[in-house]
């Protein structure tokens, strides 16, 4: 059963352009200039329920537009979309009990009551019964591991604390979808750990479907089975979120940490495929292909790093890759 369904979905904003100047401004005054912007651009989007998608795309690329869309925050200026059977925008009670949207930019905690204090708050706004209310409150905080958390005032908790917080109040009235923007942005690698894990549970057991958005590699590859990459507004890639990787993600990211002053020769048979992204001797980094990882990492081996982390490569790059592919295609 799909749970949303968008066909031609487009969204026009119109800015105001600000003229240079005093003189500039002074015309602005009586005569204001506008330009058009298609954010997203006839984006057909079909999710099952309990999926777990991914949208990806260079900043300004449509993500937060589609998402607000979807959740009703914002109506389209064209095409059809049905959320629950609902249309978003029109912000029906039954709509808005049975989503959420976390922003990981954006709180919608209370920061001057206690986090306890801030679910009693979400109890009444989506109008639980005590049972319920306690059922899947004593079920998250268990989840997320934050019982210590509950007396503490909202505006101390740390940047990971107050993620949690932030999923526990959206998942409160259980609901239906989970739209994440974000979620595990400015997070350290423990708590964007965490969080990942907490999401596959809430998948897995709740069956929610998630529509998650996100620039780190990580949360895509390890939590969404399907993804989405919009670029310009548009829609350039619509599926398998291993079969995307496995094409378009070409090197990994080497980093090696030495306990001394350290130079590596780079062998004949890796010339011209380690580039070279930072080094100072005891730190460096190297940018490195896929396919080769495995024998430039056992070379590296020899020189006895006292550390060593092999990162994907930015999903930036990734998506520039899908973008132009689809351009020489078109
Ligand atoms: N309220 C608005 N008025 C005018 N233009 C807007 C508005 N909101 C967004 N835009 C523009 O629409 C485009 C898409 O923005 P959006 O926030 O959806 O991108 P995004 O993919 O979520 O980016 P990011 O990854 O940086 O959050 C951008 O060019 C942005 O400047």
């Amino acid at each position: 059963m799909n749970v949303i369904e968008a066909e031609d979905l487009t969204k026009v904003y119109r800015r105001y352009i600000k003229p240079e100047g005093i003189k500039g401004s002074l015309k602005g005054l009586f005569r204001r200039e506008y330009e058009e912007k298609a954010a997203v651009s006839h984006v057909d989007l079909c999710v099952e329920e309990g999926e777990f998608v991914g949208m990806i795309g260079r900043n300004g690329a449509g993500k937060t537009t589609l998402v607000k869309m979807l959740t009703g925050i914002i109506a389209p200026t064209n095409g059809s979309i049905r959320v629950l059977g609902y249309y978003p925008n029109k912000l029906e009670k039954r709509f808005r009990q049975q989503y959420a949207l976390v922003m990981g930019q954006k709180s919608q905690l209370f920061f001057e009551l206690t986090a306890g204090d801030t679910l009693h708050l979400f109890k009444e706004m989506y109008h639980l019964s005590e049972k319920e209310y306690e059922k899947n409150r004593d079920y998250f905080i268990e989840l997320f591991g934050i019982k210590d958390l509950m007396d503490v005032q909202v505006r101390t908790l740390s940047l990971g604390e107050r993620m949690k917080m932030e999923l526990l109040a959206a998942l409160l009235h259980n609901p239906k979808i989970l739209f994440l923007d974000e979620p595990t942005i400015g997070l350290d690698a423990v708590a964007g750990m965490q969080i990942r894990k907490y999401l596959k549970e809430v998948n897995r057991e709740r069956k929610t479907t998630i529509l998650l958005t996100s620039h780190y590699m990580e949360d895509i590859k390890s939590l969404c089975g399907r993804s989405v990459v919009i670029n310009h507004g548009t829609k350039v890639y619509d599926g398998s979120t291993e079969q995307l990787f496995e094409r378009y993600q070409n090197n990994k990211k080497i980093t090696l940490v030495f306990d001394s002053l350290t130079e590596i020769e780079i062998p004949e048979a890796f010339a011209g495929k380690c580039r070279i992204l930072d080094d100072n001797g005891y730190k460096k980094v190297y940018e490195i292909p896929k396919e080769d990882s495995g024998g430039i990492l056992e070379y590296f081996m020899r020189y006895k790093p006292r550390d060593i982390s092999l990162d994907e490569e930015e999903i930036g790059k990734v998506v520039e890759r899908i973008y132009s592919d689809v351009r020489v295609r078109a």
